[in-house]
């Protein structure tokens, strides 16, 4: 079981390879999970957005739990975080039951969206996840939900017992600024670009689909900020900008699995619809980083 206490560092919500022919490709999954974990990450997230969990059926998501717990274990203990978030309380509950059997040691659980519950509705949810017995880690994430949280909603949120953190992708450093003022539980950025901003605000580390093409670095930037090298934590963030902005030009994962593929860290970067593959100008502005 994950604790708040472990959660600082370098999370990848790793992609989840699809063979050519659409089947699920655990092998290539294997192979990006310890590559990831030798690079010295703090934990792998899967079935995050970035993991297509949209598009993976049930007993694909759980296969892909029990991979991650298969490398993830093989290399010492590396957290294995599993998204299980819902607009339905009743799934989210059970769902996240299911992720803690199949070897999940916390659930990333998003604000439920497309309904737009009230913030005592989202309150609620929240508070059932803990009949799961899985640690939680809250994901706000209003431009994909449609709905934004108010900071008292965050702050009760925070204070129940089973949640551990917030990954925050709110797309400011507004809400990590005043948690981390109000000494809240950890928060991970969830938005790549503003990584170093946020931990200059007091994220304690980062949730990023960027990592997936270059963890090292990421983890470099931590480690250099946690020691106070925050020159030399800058500088290095801003040497990524670029690639990370590429791999936000077009719906995530879709750039990110072509490089990856390109690499051929994975062995195709098909996508499942209604994502599809990114256009020729993209391809050629990322292939300086093949
Ligand atoms: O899958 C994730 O977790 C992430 N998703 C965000 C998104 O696609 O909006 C980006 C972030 O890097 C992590």
């Amino acid at each position: 079981m994950l604790t708040a206490e472990q959660l600082h560092g370098i999370f990848v919500p790793i992609v989840t390879p699809f063979a050519c022919n659409g089947e699920l490709d655990l092998e290539s999954f294997d192979q990006l999970a310890r590559k990831l974990i030798g690079e010295g990450i703090a934990g792998l997230v899967v079935n995050g957005t970035t993991g297509e969990s949209p598009t993976v059926e049930p007993d694909e998501w759980a296969a892909l739990i029990a991979a991650a717990r298969k490398a993830a274990q093989t290399a010492g203990w590396v957290p294995v975080i599993a998204g299980t978030g819902t607009n339905s309380t009743f799934s989210t509950v059970r769902k996240t039951e299911q992720a803690g059997l199949h070897g999940a040691d916390a659930a990333l659980v998003v604000v439920p969206y497309y309904s737009r519950p009230s913030q005592l509705g989202i309150i609620e949810h929240f508070r059932r996840t803990g009949d799961a017995g899985l640690p939680v880690i809250m994901y706000d994430i209003p431009h994909r939900t449609g709905v934004a949280l108010e900071l008292n909603t965050v702050r009760t949120i925070l204070e129940m017992d089973h949640v551990i953190g917030l990954k925050d992708s709110t797309g400011s450093v507004k809400l990590v600024s005043e948690l981390s003022r109000l000494g809240t539980k950890p928060v991970l950025c969830g938005d790549d670009e503003l990584f170093y901003a946020s931990l200059s605000c007091g994220a304690q580390g980062g949730m990023l689909a960027a990592a997936n093409a270059d963890a090292r670095t990421l983890v470099q930037v931590y480690e250099y900020f946690a020691q106070g090298r925050t020159v030399e934590a800058k500088r290095l963030f801003d040497r990524l900008l670029p690639i990370v902005r590429l791999l936000f030009s077009e719906p995530n994962p879709a750039p990110l699995k072509w490089l990856l593929a390109q690499r051929q860290t994975i062995a195709s970067g098909e996508l499942r619809l209604p994502m599809s593959r990114i256009g020729l100008p993209l391809q050629e502005q990322l292939s300086s980083y093949v």
